[in-house]
């Protein structure tokens, strides 16, 4: 029997975002970790893991201390000695976002080193959480582990969520990635792809088609699509759900990450497809207008109860 808790596995970082001059602010984030940050804010009754591995470095220390303080449990995430996290960093164009990454040797690449310790943080979840980036950032073997214990916490009940999220740079080829990816949509519930990645990745021409190549596996898709309409799909029906315009945004990292754990959240709490893209929408909203992929928790409720 599947859990109430709330499971994410990947890759968090330390996070360099709002330069002012010569001065940057430094936080935690990564995609997984994003997600599972806005879900927990809104689902904070439901015990919140975030699967991966860790350094024994200071920065480690803080960022494990960090999640403890916000009530985010790393479950038996391997602690590996000598390692440490990666680091990424958000330079603007306007409101639009682009990384700089320094995390080729990340503790979280050995996410999946201890086949026992992941299925175990996989145990008594409601909701498991992967994403593209967790596949790519691991070796082969190690992304079978992966999809393994995916699949091992799906047969015990719990729901499966997958993103895409294609990061060109992170895989060997584009085949790689296809492929890998086709195989965590064979073990997804509810997909979150971003329409554009799916277009640079496998050709799509519109979110429709998107919806309906990922419909050969998975039953919920929302296509998400900037600050287009995104589009629900549930049961062969279709809905496109527009996106709200924010006048002024700041930064658009993570926007993406928090549509799907407001989306989730939703979900969770039982609404249906529709009512939870809405309140995605306005968690996304939200999320642009701060600097940095996490908005404060309050922010993030207000915008979920609207
Ligand atoms: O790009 C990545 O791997 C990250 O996780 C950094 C950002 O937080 C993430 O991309 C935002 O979606």
């Amino acid at each position: 029997m599947a859990g109430n808790g709330v499971a994410s596995i990947g890759e968090c970082m330390l996070e360099l975002s709002g330069q002012t001059g010569p001065n940057w602010r430094m936080g935690f984030a990564g995609d997984t970790f994003n997600t599972l940050w806005a879900l927990h804010a809104l689902s904070g009754d439901r015990p919140a893991t975030y699967v991966s591995a860790f350094g024994d470095d200071p920065f480690s220390h803080n960022q494990i201390g960090f999640f403890a303080e916000n009530g985010i449990g790393i479950g038996s995430s391997p602690l590996i000695a000598g390692a440490r996290p990666g680091l990424y960093a958000i330079t603007l164009t306007g409101a639009e976002r682009s990384f700089t990454y320094w995390r080729g040797d990340a503790a979280a690449r050995q996410l999946a080193s201890d086949p026992s310790a992941l299925s175990k943080n996989l145990e008594n979840q409601a909701l498991v959480y992967f994403s593209g980036i967790t596949l790519a950032i691991l070796e082969d073997s190690a992304r079978n582990t992966l999809l393994a214990a995916v699949a091992g916490a799906r047969a015990a009940g719990s729901l499966i969520a997958f993103d895409p999220n294609y990061r060109p740079r992170l895989w060997r080829n584009r085949e790689d990635a296809q492929a890998a990816i086709v195989e965590a949509l064979a073990v997804t519930d509810i997909a979150l792809p971003t329409f554009p990645d799916e277009q640079m990745l496998f050709g799509d021409e519109t979110a429709r088609a998107t919806a309906k190549r990922l419909g050969q596996w998975v039953g919920e898709i929302i296509v998400k699509n900037g600050e287009q309409p995104a589009l629900i799909c549930e049961n062969g029906m279709q809905h496109d759900m527009p996106a709200i315009h924010v006048a002024a945004p700041v930064d658009t990292t993570g926007a993406g990450d928090s549509f799907n754990g407001g989306y989730l959240a939703a979900r969770l709490a039982g609404h249906g497809p529709r009512e939870a893209a809405r309140r995605a929408h306005r968690i996304a909203a939200a999320v642009v207008q701060v600097r940095g992929a996490l908005a404060p928790f309050e922010t993030l409720r207000a915008a979920f109860d609207g």
